[in-house]
């Protein structure tokens, strides 16, 4: 079993790559088992922008292949917001609470069909001396009025994808990693993914 290096510290999508990766025979190193201390600052203005700087930057540290994922949550009643600052939404701590409570603040009283919404993921490969490359997956749906379920993390629990009536928090892990923006994105370095395997 091959391994890769992930360049993230959020525990959730380690655990998403992993399950998703594990298709493929690869097996996932975090920068939660490698070093916690590595802070990369996410100084771009679109996601691919930020997933190509933490693959790059790491990928040059380490000298090896490395994927980064950049993330967050599009809302069209907010002009798009949170967008790219989805992790800093509710101040630098990055807490998952208190980013959903804003959020459902900021929709108060904003009728359901217009709290349209998409999750976005920009996938990064960087290898040293090759060129690198990024794609995008997107997961449509609408921000609920409450939070619902405790599985996955970040806006899950407010986010109802396309087709569904529960939350993202309100499905496995499988039933999230065969409709989320992160999946969609994976898919589209699958022929990548399989020459590392
Ligand atoms: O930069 P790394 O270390 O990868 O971890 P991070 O949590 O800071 O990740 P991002 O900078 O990409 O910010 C993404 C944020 O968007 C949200 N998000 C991304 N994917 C999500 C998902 O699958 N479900 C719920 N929320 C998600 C969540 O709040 C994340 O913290
Ligand atoms: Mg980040």
């Amino acid at each position: 079993m091959k391994e890769l290096i992930v360049a993230t510290k959020n525990p959730g999508k380690v655990n998403e790559f992993r399950q998703m990766f594990s298709k493929y025979d690869i097996s996932v190193k975090s920068l939660l088992d490698i070093d916690r201390s590595i802070d990369i600052e996410e100084t771009g203005s679109t996601f691919e922008e930020n997933a190509v700087i933490k693959a790059e930057a790491m990928a040059e540290h380490f000298e090896v292949p490395v994927v980064a994922d950049d993330s967050g949550l599009e809302v069209d009643a907010l002009n798009g917001e949170p967008g790219v600052y989805s992790a800093r939404y509710a101040g630098i701590e990055k807490d998952d609470g208190k980013n959903t409570e804003k959020l459902l603040k900021q929709l108060y009283g904003v009728p359901e069909e217009k709290r349209t919404a998409r999750f976005v993921c920009a996938v990064a490969v960087a290898r040293p001396g090759e060129n690198t490359f990024v794609r995008r997956g997107t997961c449509e749906g609408v921000i609920a009025t409450e939070p619902q379920g405790t599985n996955g993390f970040g806006y899950d629990p407010v986010f109802i994808p396309e087709g569904s009536s529960r939350t993202m928090a309100e499905h496995s892990s499988e039933e999230k990693n065969a409709i989320s923006h992160r999946h969609h994105a994976i898919q589209q370095i699958e022929e990548w993914l399989k020459t590392q395997s």
